[in-house]
């Protein structure tokens, strides 16, 4: 924080202020709306040390609000500092609390820390814990009651463990109260959710696994809203209901990519640590229709050719584990297909940025807040939306571009869609809610140069910038093999019941025919024709995105 904007936040009406120790020494502690803030007070020379001294100790002297988790007094003689195990010296008061705050540590990851301040009695003590925790309440996006679902066979079966000794506890610190349920089946969830949840009594959906599980949940809650609002989802023009209930990640899978792309990591304490705080982060969804039949929603990639013949192909691998990724990637990588067909792309004109422009998506991101926020919108505004945008479409119409080729992959990601391996992910810049997603087209190349775009998602590289790749930022696509689909009617309608279960094989595509399948965030579609749409900010996840930099100095100390 910089200092001229610690001088304005100090200015807030104080709330509470005393004289306390903290860390052996006496310190002066004050607590605004948006604020607590301490300064030693150097007692030989009798004057308080300004903030900007250079103190050994200049470290956190402040925190925000919107970063403390709870206050708590603590018991008397129990000086010990749980964080540092170091027994604090008191020597003069038995009385102290502690305040629990989320610290920004390396890489993104956040961490539970507490600091103890000691007070000459026990009255002081209480005080302060009130003052700070009635200050808390007033955090109102501050989850109260969760809906948790585990997963007990992510990744690699830590889900449980995970949850309960790193999650569980920090949701007990924060007065979190939870309904947790183990799944036992795929849709497990899904259907709970449909059928038995009373999602009105929860503040937010906690899914403890990976992206398969994060999209069957989503799922569950974006049928619930449309049904509930009476919106016919099978209409491709259709607009969306945004759904009000927030989804929280706790990665547990194999990859993670909606997490990692959300908060720059796939760290489960982190994770836990933005639901216990309730942040918020809109991203986009898109829906995937054939011939006005709905199919599926996408949070991340959409993938046709390479990425689709290697899920097809990984699900065979299921016993595997994660592993079954690289293996299949390696079959698929030697195989080298291409398919024929049509792309179309309605681009997103009058966007400031573009997926080459390497600006990338930071919290807090002026494009994504700049896009429409249909999360706050009014239902009139929503009709006044929709008129406007098929206003847009009319005049657009002569706007679709088409581009006829052989594609060795098609890749659409309305993220980045980063995880470890490619910290990048498939598209860099991608925004998490501006409405738009990036497509990549990888057209015909040998094997050398395709290797040579696969190895650039994994360092600094630009994946984009090679003469057989091209990306565009749009809005909707259509995709159409080079032989259309045979699928009767019938068979549609079946498949788009079934689709929830991923009737793997049951595809009329594959490796070795004319055309490949699309795997929709890990599920194949039973169709390769299709149309696409984006929804801007249709889902909140507990997160704030990407923030710049992610060292504790960011916020705790001038
Ligand atoms: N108890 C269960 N038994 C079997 N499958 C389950 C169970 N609970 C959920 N599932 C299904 O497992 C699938 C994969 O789950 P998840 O994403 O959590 O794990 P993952 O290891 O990351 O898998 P993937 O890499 O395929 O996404 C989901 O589609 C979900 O429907």
């Amino acid at each position: 924080m910089l200092l001229q904007e610690f001088s304005v936040l100090e200015k807030q009406p104080t709330l509470l202020s005393s004289q306390l120790f903290y860390r052996n020494s006496v310190a002066d502690l004050t607590l605004n709306r948006v604020m607590l803030f301490w300064k030693r007070v150097d007692m030989s020379r009798r004057h308080a040390r300004s903030f900007l001294c250079v103190s050994k100790d200049a470290k956190n002297t402040f925190l925000l609000l919107n970063d403390i988790i709870v206050a708590r007094e603590t018991e008397e003689g129990g000086q010990k500092n749980k964080q540092g195990g170091k027994k604090e010296k008191v020597p003069l008061h038995s009385y102290g609390f502690t305040v629990s705050y989320a610290d920004r540590t390396k890489h993104h990851r956040w961490r539970c820390k507490a600091l103890m301040f000691h007070c000459k009695d026990k009255s002081q003590c209480q005080q302060w814990v009130q003052t700070i925790n009635d200050q808390l309440s007033l955090l109102c996006s501050r989850p109260k009651r969760l809906l948790v679902y585990i997963n007990p066979y992510s990744g690699k079966r830590l889900g449980k463990r995970i949850y309960e000794q790193r999650v569980a506890p920090l949701f007990a610190q924060a007065s979190i109260s939870t309904d947790v349920i183990v799944t036992k089946h795929a849709n497990h969830a899904r259907d709970h959710l449909e059928t038995e949840a009373d999602v009105e009594q929860y503040d937010g959906v906690v899914c403890v696994g990976g992206d398969g599980m994060f999209s069957e949940i989503i799922h569950s809650l974006l049928y619930r809203t449309q049904r509930v609002s009476g919106v016919d989802h099978h209409q491709y023009d259709q607009d969306l209901v945004p759904c009000d209930l927030r989804v929280g990640i706790i990665p547990a899978g194999s990859t993670d990519c909606i997490c990692y792309a959300t908060t720059g990591t796939n760290d489960p304490v982190t994770s836990a640590l933005h639901i216990v705080l309730g942040d918020s982060q809109p991203i986009d969804v898109s829906s995937v229709h054939h011939n006005n039949t709905f199919l599926r929603y996408s949070t991340s990639l959409l993938g046709y050719g390479f990425y689709g013949d290697m899920l097809m192909d990984s699900e065979r691998k299921r016993w595997m584990g994660p592993a079954r990724y690289d293996l299949s990637g390696v079959k698929m990588f030697l195989n080298h297909h291409y398919y024929k067909g049509t792309v179309s792309f309605l681009p997103a004109e009058g966007n400031l940025e573009f997926p080459k422009d390497k600006m990338g998506c930071r919290s807090p991101c002026h494009i994504c807040k700049t896009s429409v926020n249909r999360l706050s919108l009014s239902g009139d505004q929503v009709c006044e939306m929709a008129k406007e945008k098929s206003d847009r479409e009319m005049s657009d119409d002569g706007a679709w571009h088409v581009i006829r080729g052989t594609f060795l992959a098609i890749n659409a990601v309305c993220i980045s869609c980063a995880c470890p391996r490619s910290p990048g992910g498939l598209s860099p810049s991608a925004h998490l809610a501006d409405g738009t997603m990036d497509l990549i087209l990888v057209h015909r190349a040998s094997r050398l140069d395709f290797l040579r775009h696969l190895i650039r998602h994994t360092n600094k590289d630009d994946q984009f910038n090679l003469s057989f790749v091209e990306v565009h930022r749009v809005r909707q696509f259509r995709f159409a093999p080079e032989q259309s689909d045979v699928t009767s009617e019938a068979e549609l309608s079946e498949c788009s019941r079934k689709i929830g279960t991923a009737q793997v094989g049951s595809a009329p595509t594959g490796p070795g025919t004319s055309h490949s399948s699309w795997s929709c965030d890990g599920e194949i579609l039973p169709q390769a024709a299709i149309q696409v749409s984006v929804h801007c900010q249709l889902v909140k996840l507990f997160a704030r995105g990407i923030e710049w930099g992610s060292s504790s100095t960011h916020s705790h100390c001038l």
